[in-house]
């Protein structure tokens, strides 16, 4: 099977109410734990590359890889390109054979959002390419983020609406409180559900995005801290409310922390443990196992995509 678009895995997701797992890939090992973890749970797949991620790994080889993966697991992959900043890049990896990009433009003024993203809608619908955009700002909360903070960065449902239909964008980045990385919410987690619900409701049946979903597994967090990490007061979503986002019309779920944090506490324990071992295969094999058990974790017991093939 080559690789697909995510049309059709939108279409299932959003009537089941559950989401597809869009995870960060970076080289081979990461690659491989996630294809392993999708094979075991019968579930599709969308692993999506970010301008670091081709800057590191070089594009073609990472390309390579997945295909690699496509190849040798026979799972239905999305080649995603995650928060693409331009039309070039999102130019570059639709020709270079990407089913999937996102053009993030969603820091300019919402007039050249519109424009930006409706000129790679164009293009990469020619090519058969879907494309996601993002509307309002991701940022950290806290606690005392003030109701006018909250609609200057969060997204309006009014704008959503009006941005999709614009551009024909085919899904849709929000901003309703998640963030990158490691350090989500200072306070109590807190997502804004009736931004959420207004959003879907104005667009049904239309495939939103959530980025900064990872939930940072305290787990994890302390696994890295015990074998010489430094990552204190890290936080992210609860589980529960990925599931909750999930059955209101959010059908693709973006995780790269999780990955990390399980990756690089596996390793720290492993070479901590092992200090005879300079064999790169065993602790970077270990990583792999640990990538593979969280990708698990998430598709069976958040995400909902298991047995979906
Ligand atoms: O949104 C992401 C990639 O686009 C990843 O989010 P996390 O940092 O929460 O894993
Ligand atoms: O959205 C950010 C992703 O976690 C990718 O991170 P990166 O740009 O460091 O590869
Ligand atoms: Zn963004
Ligand atoms: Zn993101």
């Amino acid at each position: 099977m080559p690789l697909v678009t995510s049309r059709e895995l939108f279409k299932r997701a959003y009537d089941g109410k559950f989401a597809i797992g869009a995870f960060n890939v970076n080289n081979m090992e990461i690659i491989q734990g996630i294809v392993d973890a999708a094979k075991e749970e019968k579930s599709p797949l969308i692993l999506q590359v970010s301008a670091g991620a081709r800057k590191y790994a070089n594009p073609t080889y990472l390309k390579k890889l997945v295909e690699a993966a496509v190849e040798d697991s026979g799972l239905p992959i999305v080649l995603h390109l995650d928060h693409g900043e331009d039309f070039e890049i999102c130019k570059q990896c639709i020709d270079d054979g990407f089913t999937s990009v996102m053009i993030d433009a969603s820091h300019h003024p919402f007039e050249e959002n519109i424009a930006i993203t409706k000129q790679v809608v164009e293009y990469a619908h020619s090519k058969g390419v879907v494309v996601e955009a993002e509307l309002g700002r991701l940022a950290g909360v806290e606690d005392d983020v003030n109701v006018s903070a909250k609609d200057a960065t969060y997204t309006d449902p009014q704008q959503a609406a009006e941005f999709v239909e614009k551009t024909g964008v085919d899904s849709l980045a929000i901003a309703i409180g998640t963030s990158h990385g490691a350090y989500k919410f200072k306070g109590e987690p807190n997502l804004d559900f009736e931004r959420l619900q207004a959003i879907a409701k104005l667009l049904p049946g239309f495939p939103l995005v959530l980025h900064g979903a990872s939930t940072v597994l305290p787990e994890f967090v302390e696994l890295c801290n015990q074998y010489g990490g430094n990552i204190p007061g890290a936080q992210g979503v609860p589980e529960d409310m990925l599931r909750r986002a999930a059955s209101l019309g959010v059908c693709k779920i973006n995780i790269d922390t999780d990955l990390r944090l399980a990756m690089t506490a596996a390793m720290r324990k492993s070479l901590t443990e092992n200090p005879g071992n300079f064999d790169p295969r065993k602790y970077l094999g270990e990583g792999r196992t640990a990538i593979k058990e969280m990708v698990r974790h998430k598709i069976a017991n958040v995400l909902g995509c298991n047995n979906f093939l």
